[in-house]
């Protein structure tokens, strides 16, 4: 495993209780950072905090509730000292249904995880990044915001969202020691993967030019990188993690 020096560093990881916020945390963990992990999952965020031991602490987050977000950003700012890396790992895949058959509800409720919650989250963290010059950003979209899936039109329009307001922010923020990117895995059997039928799985994974799932350690490794200080000059970027499928 590459090092990259991440001590007296604070990093912010949604969806950290599990999956490939969790790889990732545990990547930084080892290089030195401390993590807040963010979930809505207690007993998830409670065995997670306790697997990575003093150099984690968490809280119990929804990201789609925007003042709550924003009291967390300003908890850990001020119990850390500050907010040097943000991992945006939270998101729910939704329901596997042709675009004229999905269920507005469950469009509404993606979206409002996936995307709305990506806005509430980058919005709390920025302030305290741009008030210190420095920040590492690392929205995680999907391979399906670049490609898009079929029947699962609602994740794939939140993850295009994601790439887009990332390149957008990483604009914004050019001019300061801040870099904002995003990467878009192809599938790594997390339990995201739970509520989608097999035959949309293995439609997923007979896409792989690689013939097989992504390892969560794999997108962690990329992570390390783009979160380090070493990660200067790239930024609005996105980081493909599909294994071949997309070449763009
Ligand atoms: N596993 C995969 O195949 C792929 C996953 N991704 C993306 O990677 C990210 C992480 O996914 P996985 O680790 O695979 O899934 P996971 O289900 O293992 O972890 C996601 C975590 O997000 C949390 N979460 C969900 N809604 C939340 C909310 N409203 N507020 C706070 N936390 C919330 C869950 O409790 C869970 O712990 C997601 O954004 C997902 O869309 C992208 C491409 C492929
Ligand atoms: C490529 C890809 N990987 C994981 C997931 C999806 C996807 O399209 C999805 O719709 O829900 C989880």
């Amino acid at each position: 495993m590459n090092s990259y020096d991440l001590h007296n560093q604070t990093a912010i990881i949604t969806g950290g209780a599990q999956g490939i916020g969790l790889a990732i945390a545990a990547r930084l963990v080892a290089s030195g950072a401390r993590v807040s992990l963010w979930d809505i999952d207690p007993p998830a965020l409670a065995a997670a905090t306790a697997r990575l031991g003093d150099a984690a602490s968490s809280l119990v987050v929804d990201i789609v509730d925007g003042d709550a977000v924003a009291r967390a950003a300003a908890e850990v700012a001020q119990s850390h000292g500050g907010i040097d890396i943000l991992v945006h790992s939270a998101g729910i895949a939704g329901k596997n249904a042709p675009l004229d058959e999905y269920d507005p509800a469950e469009w509404r409720r993606v979206i409002d995880i996936d995307l709305n919650g990506t806005f509430y989250v980058n919005r709390a963290v920025v302030p305290f990044m741009k008030a210190a010059n420095y920040g590492r950003i690392v929205n995680i979209a999907s391979i399906a915001g670049k490609e898009g899936n079929p029947n699962a039109a609602a994740y794939a329009a939140a993850k295009g969202g994601v790439i887009a307001m990332t390149k957008a922010l990483g604009k914004e923020l050019a001019k300061y020691d801040i870099a904002v990117n995003a990467i878009t895995p192809a599938t790594a059997k997390t339990r995201i993967l739970d509520e989608l039928k097999p035959e949309f799985i293995d439609y997923m994974l007979s896409r792989i030019p690689r013939g097989r799932f992504l390892e969560v350690e794999e997108a962690a490794s990329m992570v390390a990188w783009l979160v380090s200080r070493e990660n200067s000059f790239t930024t609005a970027s996105v980081f493909d993690l599909s294994g071949g499928r997309a070449t763009y």
